[in-house]
């Protein structure tokens, strides 16, 4: 019996959910939520369309009642405020981290053994401070935007391509924010021929750039932040861990010296398995992609320090 909690049945949490079941990636998915009856809304609907696309999963929603959560093997955090157009997702950690901490400590008191994937913005300083603030093994903290990021990547590199986005390789490190992100260009392929000999070095900027704005153009279409691929993106992450699938994924995980970096929680390629994360696997970064990497944790320190002045930590 394999069990997921998603916290948050929003546009996120709920399209995770939703993905989840699709998928028959667990046996029983429950979602929590504080809005009264919205998870529960969300979960009748859901099993309403289970007959109509075949799957068996159990989708379980509740408001608030974490006794429901009891024994999960992965825990998805996306309760939380999204942003809106001409914010940045750095501006959230004044509501979010107190939500997030105390939905972090719920949950481990019914879950002691869970995974738990953060998905929340500002996602990296919301990890490092769901790690700091539980005290578990780094190995089961796992912050979700590299899945993300990279699958947009790919998204804008096919365009440019004009060819078939499963076709293509590619990956985003560095922290999970507009400015802070790192497609690694250098290593990105279509079927194994290196994107920079089919695209001038002007386009691949541009798609460089595009992913980069990537939730922020769409938070601008929107009117708030995307949730369709970032959904599908959360349940991709928690398929290889309860899969055992052992994929390499661009997840933010605490590091103690790779990268050249310590103390924070960032964006890096993991292998994702049974026990969360298996290995941080260490790439050969050139000067230039080193500078950048430097300069994104950075700042993503900045950010964490301000969870002292929210009292977070
Ligand atoms: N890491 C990533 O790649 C991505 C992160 N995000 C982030 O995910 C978060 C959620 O985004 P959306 O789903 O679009 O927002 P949303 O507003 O649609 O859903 C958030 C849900 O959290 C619930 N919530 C608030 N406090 C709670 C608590 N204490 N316990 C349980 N539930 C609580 C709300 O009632 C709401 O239903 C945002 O912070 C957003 O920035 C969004 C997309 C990608
Ligand atoms: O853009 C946002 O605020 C939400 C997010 O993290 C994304 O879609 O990448």
């Amino acid at each position: 019996m394999s069990k997921v909690t998603v916290v948050g049945a929003g546009n996120v949490g709920a399209t995770c959910a939703n993905v989840l079941a699709f998928n028959e990636v667990a046996d029983e998915v429950v979602m929590l939520d504080v809005k009264e009856g919205v998870s529960e809304g969300k979960a009748m609907d859901m099993m309403q369309t289970a007959q109509l696309l075949g799957f068996d999963t159990t989708v379980v929603g509740c408001t608030n009642d974490y006794a429901q959560t009891a024994n999960s093997d992965v825990v998805v955090i996306t309760s939380g405020i999204p942003r809106k157009p001409g914010m940045t997702r750095e501006e959230l950690i004044g509501v979010n981290a107190g939500i997030v901490k105390s939905v972090a400590q719920n949950i481990l008191k019914y879950s002691p053994n869970a995974i738990i994937v953060v998905i929340s913005n500002p996602m990296d300083t919301m990890t490092y401070l769901s790690l700091k603030s539980l005290g578990l093994p780094k190995n089961r903290i796992i912050g979700m935007g590299g899945a993300l990021d990279s699958s947009r990547f790919k998204y804008f590199l096919s365009q440019a391509l004009g060819c078939n986005a499963n076709e293509v390789e590619g990956m985003v490190i560095g922290g999970h924010g507009d400015t802070t992100m790192i497609p690694l260009a250098r290593l990105a392929t279509y079927k194994g021929i290196p994107v920079s000999k089919l695209l001038s070095a002007e386009k691949l900027q541009e798609v460089v750039a595009s992913t980069m704005v990537g939730g922020a153009t769409l938070t601008k279409l929107l009117g708030t932040s995307a949730w369709y691929a970032p959904g599908a993106a959360g349940a991709f992450v928690v398929e290889s861990i309860i899969h055992n699938q052992c994929k390499m994924v661009p997840c933010s995980v605490y590091l103690e010296g790779e990268y050249g970096e310590s103390d924070l929680c960032i964006g890096v390629p993991v292998i994702l398995g049974k026990n969360g994360i298996e290995k941080i696997v260490e790439l050969e970064l050139t000067a230039e992609e080193k500078e950048l990497f430097a300069k994104s944790a950075a700042a993503v320190k900045g950010t964490n320090a301000a969870l002292k002045e929210v009292g977070a930590l």
